[in-house]
């Protein structure tokens, strides 16, 4: 019998991280950090410090402005900090649920903030839950504090290369010890992380717009399958997996990341704005205004307003007092989210034919209800146009698309999509397309410089949770009904 509910472990979306080492205003710097990286997840943010004897700790629901204001080097004193911003992939929104997380091992205490999805913890969870380890939490990231506590590896970093080498999936990670701030990312490369210098203090990031924001000089973006280790000696770099070609997650480009943000040396703006361009060559329309879908399809809308000729108009207004709709857990939110925020411009809607430009569509909450406002504010034609290809593959590696049944572009042919969107065309960017804009003249098939797994299900590592059938008490990770 299952008593409550399967705790709802399906995977939803990015997170940010941030972990700076150096400097004594540590916390007031990752709360701007974390400032910054807001919008990779909007549902819970903590931080933690080291203050030389103890690790001051701070988890809360909520925003990084609503908790992390005031005088923070009383409240979370020292000279080094991690800190996180959480959009749930596994283990639902709730206080025990809030990163870093921290346990006190026999070397002293360590801390760990993720962003990404492990694709095997389920598997190792059961594992170590049947070996005797406690968890504290649902989430996918607190097996690696049990394999890092459990190696037999000599040193700390053995251990923790012991813990890397076991699992599997997307991950950025920056972790905190008394000594030492640790960055280490997964041997594709699925999620960013890089490294900064704010005078003699040492920052690792998400995004580039994280170093921005303390006024920090961008140094390198962590390796795939590297660990690298600030300390009072510096930064040193380790190798956890055999080098290979890094193939990040596509979707960084498309929409999770700032458009201010440089990512592989590449400005996310710019990359969007020629997404706008090659859309416009390879699904024109004729129409008197460019209307983009705030926030991220802006950039993409003046790429395609730009290569057609036909004026870029703000034809939506977005109410800045919500934030992304799209990172939500639950469907209800996400779709109360799109209707409280975007009204329609009637003066520039009103008898035009109009092309809404959108970076995607992944279950059609915004542009079902975007084409509606658009035409009930008098527009006289509607061509609805997506900056990337159609979303048929589910991702596990921190994005929220967990199931196929889900996915908007998987469960309708093109006409249906038109039909149901009722918009008098429909476009979506080609993944050759989607290559070109990123500044890549075609895709590799052998060895994809993208993880582009949700356009083409070329899914770049094992998948073991997904194939492992569950029994319903392994499904039930806890029972501990806190939520
Ligand atoms: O098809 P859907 O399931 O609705 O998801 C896609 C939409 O969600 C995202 O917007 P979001 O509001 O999250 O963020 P933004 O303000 O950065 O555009 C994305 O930019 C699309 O507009
Ligand atoms: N979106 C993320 O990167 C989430 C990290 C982690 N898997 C969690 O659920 O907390
Ligand atoms: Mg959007």
């Amino acid at each position: 019998m299952v008593l409550f509910d399967h705790d709802d472990d399906k995977p939803r979306e990015e997170c940010g991280v941030f972990g700076i080492y150096g400097n004594h205003e540590a916390s007031l710097l990752t709360a701007l950090g974390l400032h910054a990286l807001q919008h990779r997840g909007q549902e819970a943010c903590g931080m933690i410090t080291f203050d030389g004897k103890r690790f001051p700790s701070e988890r809360h629901l909520g925003m990084v402005g609503e908790h992390f204001g005031g005088d923070l080097r009383t409240r979370l004193p020292g000279h080094a900090a991690i800190g996180h911003n959480r959009y749930s992939t596994q283990g639902r929104t709730m206080l025990r649920n809030v990163q870093p997380i921290f346990a006190d091992l026999a070397g002293g205490g360590f801390a760990v903030a993720h962003n990404g999805n492990l694709t095997n913890s389920r598997k190792l969870r059961h594992d170590l839950v049947k070996d005797g380890a406690i968890f504290q939490s649902t989430m996918d990231t607190e097996v690696i504090l049990h394999l890092v506590a459990r190696s037999t590896g000599k040193n700390f970093l053995d251990r923790l290369v012991d813990a890397l080498q076991k699992i599997e999936g997307g991950y950025a990670l920056v972790g905190l010890t008394g000594k030492k701030l640790i960055g280490a990312r997964d041997p594709v490369g699925l999620r960013p992380l890089i490294l900064g210098k704010l005078g003699e203090a040492y920052v690792l990031a998400s995004e580039t717009c994280a170093l921005d924001i303390i006024g920090a000089e961008f140094v390198r973006e962590v390796d795939n399958g590297e660990i690298v280790v600030i300390s009072d000696k510096g930064v040193e770099s380790y190798r956890f997996a055999a080098k290979r070609p890094t193939s990040p997650c596509v979707f960084e480009y498309v929409y999770f990341a700032r458009p201010d943000s440089i990512m592989q040396g590449r400005s996310i703006y710019e990359v969007r704005r020629r997404m706008g361009h090659q859309l416009a060559a390879e699904t024109p329309a004729e129409a008197d205004v460019i209307v983009p879908v705030p926030d991220s399809g802006v950039p993409a809308a003046l790429g395609f307003s730009e290569a057609s000729g036909i004026p870029f108009q703000m034809g939506i207004i977005r109410n800045h007092y919500v934030g992304r709709t799209f990172i939500q857990p639950t469907q209800t939110g996400r779709q109360s989210a799109v209707s409280k925020k975007h009204s329609p411009n009637r003066a520039v809607l009103e008898g035009k034919r109009v092309i809404l430009v959108d970076d995607s569509i992944v279950r059609g909450n915004t542009s079902k209800k975007i084409v509606q406002m658009v035409r009930d504010a008098g527009a006289k034609e509607i061509h609805f146009r997506s900056a990337s290809p159609p979303i048929v593959n589910p991702d596990f590696y921190g994005i929220d698309m967990a199931a196929k049944s889900e996915l908007f572009a998987a469960i309708h042919t093109h006409e249906e999509m038109t039909n149901e969107l009722k918009v008098d065309s429909l476009g979506f960017l080609s993944v050759p397309g989607l290559y070109k804009a990123i500044g890549e003249p075609e895709r590799n098939a052998m060895q994809p410089q993208f993880s582009d797994h949700c356009f083409t299900g070329d899914y770049p590592t094992l998948l073991v949770d997904n194939e492992h059938a569950e029994s319903d008490k392994e499904r039930q990770l806890s029972l501990l009904d806190d939520a």
